[in-house]
């Protein structure tokens, strides 16, 4: 057997970094006592028995795989070498060439996981540069897959368009739920039904989807054709520009992607 693989990821103190290192540790993908996290202010209290550093340098020299999960305006002040070795990237919207060029290595992965990946339910695309090996694949495969569900891409351009359909994804249903639950509680719900309601509505609705096979079109179809309730209220729905307002949303993501890329 070869040496436990060692894995650091710089913003491992953040939401997706924390949720990538308990997921890998849970996982068994490394000990914590392989994994070194790095933060900038205060040194957060999750486990306890990783490496934590604010030297990012010293996180790469100490890792097989280095992973970067800082917001993409902080990632211009990360000056580090990987020197050849597997580095991921989580950042919306920085594309493999200038990761590659700026952590000097031509072994790169570039990740956009979503925010589920806290409860290990992510879906996250991930396109790797022309240096990464099989060996590095599986590696990034099995991380990733310690989050939820992954998929290796065609495109870079796929990562853009996914960036919002998928990593900003798990804010859409939450904005659902949010206006559906104000106005429960505007109706004189109590807060606590109207968020217990909700939040079984869209896990149960979820599951749903996720047992059956049919399109989500065919069961809205099926909804429609009770003309009732819920046909009364998507009509309701769609009149008021519901469908548009999904399109010009995953557009203006696409177009913040693709200018966060432009600009970092
Ligand atoms: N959250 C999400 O839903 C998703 C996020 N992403 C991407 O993941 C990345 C991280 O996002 P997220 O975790 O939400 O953001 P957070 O702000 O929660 O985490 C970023 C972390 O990076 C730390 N940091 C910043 N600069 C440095 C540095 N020089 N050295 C060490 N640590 C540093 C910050 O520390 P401090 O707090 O001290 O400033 C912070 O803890 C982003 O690039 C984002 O695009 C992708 C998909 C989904
Ligand atoms: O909003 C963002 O820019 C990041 C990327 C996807 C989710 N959060």
């Amino acid at each position: 057997m070869g040496e436990p693989l060692s894995i650091g990821i710089i913003g491992g103190g953040g939401w997706l970094g924390r949720a990538i290192a308990e997921a890998i540790v849970d996982a068994q993908i490394v000990a914590a006592e392989h994994l070194t996290l790095s933060y900038r202010s205060g040194q957060p209290g999750f486990l306890p028995n990783a490496t934590w550093t604010r030297d990012n340098q010293e996180l790469a020299d100490r890792s097989d795989v280095i992973i970067v999960s800082v917001r993409p305006q902080d990632w211009p002040a990360i000056d580090i070498s990987a020197d050849g070795k597997l580095a991921m990237s989580v950042m919306a919207g920085v594309p493999l060439d200038q990761l590659a060029r700026r952590l000097n290595t031509e072994r790169v992965v570039r990740t956009l996981p979503n925010a589920a990946a806290e409860v290990r339910n992510s879906y996250t695309p991930w396109i790797g540069s022309l240096g990464v090996t099989a060996d590095d694949r599986n590696v990034a495969c099995r991380i990733l897959e310690a989050c939820g569900a992954a998929d290796e891409v065609e495109s870079e351009a796929d990562i853009d368009y996914l960036t919002g359909l998928t990593g900003s994804g798990p804010a859409f249903p939450a904005l659902l739920a949010a206006a559906m639950m104000d106005d429960a509680i505007r109706r004189g719900i109590s807060p606590d039904i109207a968020r217990r309601s909700v939040s079984a509505v869209l896990i149960g609705t979820g599951k749903l989807l996720e047992a059956r096979s049919d399109n989500p079109k065919d069961i809205v179809r099926t909804f429609l054709d009770y003309r009732g309730t819920t046909a009364a209220a998507i009509e309701a729905m769609c009149a008021a520009g519901f469908e548009a307002a999904v399109a010009d949303g995953l557009a203006a993501a696409l177009q913040k992607s693709v200018s966060m890329g432009q600009a970092s």
